[in-house]
């Protein structure tokens, strides 16, 4: 049986990321209450909007379960808005924004301008070409010692980060119909199997 993955399904682009999951070997899971976070084998926080995610978790009482999860070491992949929730810093955040803070990076939301709100470029992901999809993305504007660049973007500024077992990309890798990041994800950062090897 493949491990069971969970994908945040409060808001957002939740069955792009369960059908990449599944392309890439797991057996991806709508997570919508704190039951849902038993027996994972890592989650994917999906993009969308931070401050509405970051309301929702409040409401559905899952920031403090989602924050106990990662900090005993849940494996978690967080995409556009999912990076921004896992950031530690978000330097433009509306008041009161709920974060999960364990990821020491600090991004600016929606810095990309709105003249080119999205595009899309090709980036060098280990080595390898890797479509890069950024819709109204955060740029990512301060790595912490311990974080780990894995892409960067046109101007040379970081689009994938690692530390840990948090792995965060401010595209969106479930929209370019390549599954590879998510097998990274899988393989690297959760130690499970996956597709391609
Ligand atoms: N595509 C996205 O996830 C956009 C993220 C959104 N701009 C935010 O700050 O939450």
């Amino acid at each position: 049986m493949s491990a069971r993955v969970g994908v945040l399904a409060l808001q957002g682009g939740v069955r792009e990321h369960l059908t990449a999951l599944a392309s890439a070997g797991a057996d991806g899971v709508p997570v919508a209450d704190e039951a849902g976070l038993d027996g994972l084998a890592g989650l994917v926080l999906p993009g969308g909007e931070s401050t509405t995610m970051g309301r929702l978790l409040a409401r559905f009482a899952l920031l403090d379960p989602l924050r106990a999860a990662l900090a005993d070491g849940l494996p978690v992949l967080g995409t556009c808005a999912g990076l921004v929730l896992l950031a530690r810093e978000v330097t433009d955040g509306l008041p009161g924004q709920p974060l999960l803070g364990t990821l020491d990076i600090a991004v600016r939301r929606n810095a990309y301008g709105s003249q080119v709100a999205s595009f899309e470029a090709e980036l060098d992901l280990a080595g390898a070409p890797f479509p890069g999809v950024f819709i109204r993305a955060p740029r990512i504007e301060r790595v912490g010692d311990g974080v780990e660049v894995l892409a960067r973007g046109p101007a040379g500024e970081p689009v994938a980060v690692r530390q840990g077992g948090v792995l965060a990309t401010s595209f969106h890798p479930e929209l370019s119909g390549d599954e590879r990041l998510h097998a990274y994800f899988l393989r690297e950062v959760a130690g499970l199997p996956a597709v391609p090897a």
